[in-house]
């Protein structure tokens, strides 16, 4: 994965390939039906790290689960790697909004849950998931338990346990949407480092326009419900990243250009002058 924290790891050509076509998601009961995605086809090259943005409702965490194999499209299909989706597959890391560690369980015992459920090798599985911990400088807390943690420590550990496999696709559904703003910020940095050093593909959903711009290889903005694909922007921003590129013109061009999609859609309403651009949640 290209991330920006570092220089992106040599594609070793693992990461896995999404091919999405034509997928429709509704939602069905005996009283109501909810379209929730209509028509989406797109392909995300291994490798890449998107971002999927879009208003509340509109599908992402959806199409999260769809990709995951956790349920399944209406019609249409998802490939992974090149295999067509059917059920839940094991190449794969996910990271939610919550962080979902077992209060029972120490730092080190959450992330070899991943280990356990893989029935792997849980001592080579250790050593891996003590230089997890020492990448995200949580080295000291291998003993802790999740209750002796901040927000930003547990979701690091979080992180950790999504990646101790090494998996082809990483998939992360507001992973920071719980944090203040500067642990955000330094979690995203932290993700960058991680990201860069393995070759995986991220599907990644925030409600934040300069956070998928500073991750992003790739922003696909999505409409209100039935979520389509209203835009779909490279972000070619160098690496490595620094926070500091948020600082340049460049990167405000591209907040901006997002910006404008969602002030197109009525999302975001704008009573600036023009050209000074300023909406919730960048
Ligand atoms: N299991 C379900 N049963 C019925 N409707 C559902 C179900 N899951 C999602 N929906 C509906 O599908 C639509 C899309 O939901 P989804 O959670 O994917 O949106 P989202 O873009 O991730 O939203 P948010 O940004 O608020 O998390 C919503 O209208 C939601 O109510």
């Amino acid at each position: 994965m290209a991330a920006p924290g570092q220089a992106a790891a040599p594609a070793s050509g693992r990461a896995a390939r999404i091919g999405i076509s034509g997928v429709e998601r509704v939602y069905a009961s005996t009283r109501s039906s909810v379209t929730a995605l209509h028509d989406l086809t797109t392909e995300v090259p291994g490798g890449q790290f998107l971002s999927l943005l879009g208003p509340s409702g509109c599908g992402k965490s959806t199409l999260l689960r769809l990709i995951a194999g956790l349920e399944h499209p209406t019609s249409g299909t998802i490939e992974v790697g090149g295999t067509t989706v059917t059920a839940p597959h094991p190449d794969l890391g996910m990271v939610f909004q919550e962080d979902l560690l077992m209060p029972w369980r120490t730092v080190i015992d959450n992330i070899l849950l991943q280990a356990d459920v893989r029935r792997a090798d849980r001592k080579a599985m250790r050593d891996r998931a003590r230089e997890l911990l020492a990448q995200v400088g949580l080295e000291a807390c291998e003993n802790k338990y999740p209750r002796e943690l901040s927000g930003g420590m547990r979701q690091r550990v979080g992180i950790c346990r999504a990646i101790l496999h090494d998996p082809r696709l990483l998939l992360m559904d507001e992973p920071f949407a719980a944090l203040d703003a500067m642990t955000r910020d330094q979690m995203a940095v932290d993700l960058a480092d991680m990201a860069a050093q393995r070759d995986t593909t991220v599907v990644f959903v925030t409600h934040s326009i300069s956070e998928a711009v500073f991750l992003s290889d790739r922003i696909l903005v999505m409409s209100p419900r039935p979520g389509r694909v209203v835009a779909d922007i490279t972000v070619d921003l160098p690496r490595p990243r620094g926070l500091h590129v948020r600082e340049t013109p460049r990167f405000a061009d591209y907040v901006g250009q997002v910006t404008e999609v969602f002030e197109d859609l009525g999302i975001l309403r704008d009573r600036r002058p023009a050209g000074h651009h300023e909406g919730t949640q960048r």
